[in-house]
């Protein structure tokens, strides 16, 4: 095992109540917003055929417009976005049943939805002029969704910002004031929104932020020390030795593991015993507001509660993204998936809130998930002979002869079910799915 200074400074699940709370909340909403949603994806007639949150990155020679970068950076002049209503998008959140919510407080384009003292590229020098994230920490709270500040480390256009490890001097003197200037901003943050209960980092894989494992891990302790029970991923710092999110004795950086952006771990053992969560696009890959939804595949409220039980099933959290447009409407597609999702969480939330990885063999027509001795069976792929079988190895510690299976919310009563002994010396009931049963059909 390597001595690390900069490594981990904790193996094992964090057990305080902040963390709790973080791991029972099932369900999350991400929100990319920020001037990138103006262009949508297009500018001219021309579309990017990126993410439409790196639009600013768009180079002439892949066909951006001419001076593509100098009309980026004036965009934000026009940022008055004349239909948002943090309140419209807090509700539509609980309706979902969110118990938290990721907001961009500045995405790698550096434009603060805040305003911060520290840059004049914030929304007070925009002709909206107000502070979008106060709204929005307080639309949310009212409605009892927790709020966490997603923060870009990366600001493209800070005159301090570089990617590489600085060398010449004048390079690292640069480097130095932005250095600060990210420490101000996130001080700033956690004192202008005490309401926030973490930070979900991004744009940390450059080799300069890299490089800065000392100065880093400093600021983290600072950070947390600023707020007590503060939640920070596996994303934020790099130990010594260039490491991230698992340090070079491979034990996770931070609260929880932020490996699994737009995708899921198959089994338990993917997740090392940690804490995690999976980041979702309802597209393959924008997060920021594209006017065309045309060309690729849209994710159905189907795909999206599968993955959310798999997540669940296998102790993640899951945190399907909006991307308001650039007057800062949630788009009517997004808003009929969030009701969707909703309406079948009204009816099996309780297989979502709060629950844990049951450790019995998976069974092929849906995900477990358990809260105390209660069994959730949710079933996805309905077997033809309309009979779930619940294996449950002669070995384990956890029978749930006491428990019920809940089946789309009908409590069974094992006892009154077959049950049996399988050629894996696997005991087994056989549930018969009630007459007209659907975890996953809508009401
Ligand atoms: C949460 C998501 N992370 C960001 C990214 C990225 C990215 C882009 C290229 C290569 C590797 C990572 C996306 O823009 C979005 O904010």
């Amino acid at each position: 095992r390597l001595e690390l200074r900069h490594g981990s400074h904790r193996e094992g699940k964090r057990n305080d109540a902040e963390m709790q709370r973080w791991r029972d909340y099932g369900l999350g909403q991400f929100i990319h917003w920020g001037v990138y949603a103006i262009p949508g994806g297009a500018w001219d007639g021309i579309s990017y055929n990126g993410a439409a949150e790196w639009i600013r990155s768009w180079s002439e020679k892949s066909g951006a417009p001419k001076d593509w970068r100098a009309t980026y950076d004036k965009l934000y002049k026009q940022f008055n976005p004349q239909h948002f209503d943090a309140k419209i998008w807090a509700k539509q959140a609980k309706k979902m049943g969110a118990r938290y919510m990721i907001f961009t407080t500045k995405h790698h384009d550096g434009f603060c939805l805040w305003p911060s003292k520290y840059t004049k590229y914030t929304i007070v020098n925009s002709p909206y002029k107000k502070d979008i994230v106060k709204e929005v920490v307080e639309a949310y709270a009212a409605e009892g969704i927790d709020v966490y500040l997603y923060f870009s480390i990366i600001f493209w256009n800070h005159p301090g910002y570089r990617s590489t490890v600085p060398k010449a001097p004048h390079d690292s003197l640069a480097y130095e004031s932005f250095k600060e200037f990210t420490r101000n901003q996130l001080v700033e943050l956690l004192q202008n929104y005490p309401q926030t209960k973490g930070l979900w980092f991004d744009g940390s894989w450059d080799a300069a932020w890299v490089n800065q494992a000392a100065w880093t891990d400093k600021l983290e302790t600072e950070l947390r020390q600023l707020k007590p029970g503060l939640i920070i991923g596996s994303r934020f710092r790099a130990d010594e030795y260039g490491k991230r999110h698992f340090d070079s004795n491979g034990i996770m950086m931070g609260d929880y593991e932020q490996g699994w952006e737009r995708k899921l771990p198959t089994t338990i053992d993917d997740t090392h015993g940690n804490d995690w969560d999976c980041v979702m696009t309802i597209p393959p890959n924008q997060w920021g507001y594209n006017a065309d939804w045309k060309s690729s595949y849209i994710k159905t409220p189907y795909d999206l509660i599968a993955m959310l039980m798999q997540a669940n099933s296998l102790n993640g959290n899951f945190v399907i993204n909006f991307g308001p447009d650039g007057q800062g409407a949630i788009r009517p597609e997004e808003s009929a998936i969030a009701a969707k999702v909703g309406e079948w969480m009204q009816i099996n939330s309780e297989a979502v809130y709060g629950v844990t990885h049951a450790n019995f063999p998976k069974p092929d027509y849906g995900v477990l998930t358990k809260k105390d001795t209660t069994l959730y069976v949710t079933v996805f792929n309905r077997p033809i002979n309309n009979i779930v079988r619940l294996a449950i190895p002669k070995s384990s510690k956890e029978i749930p002869g006491k428990a019920y299976l809940l089946v789309n919310n009908v409590p069974l009563d094992l006892s009154a079910v077959n049950m049996g002994l399988d050629r894996d010396n696997n005991m087994y009931y056989d549930v018969a799915l009630p007459v007209g049963f659907s975890a996953a059909e809508m009401p």
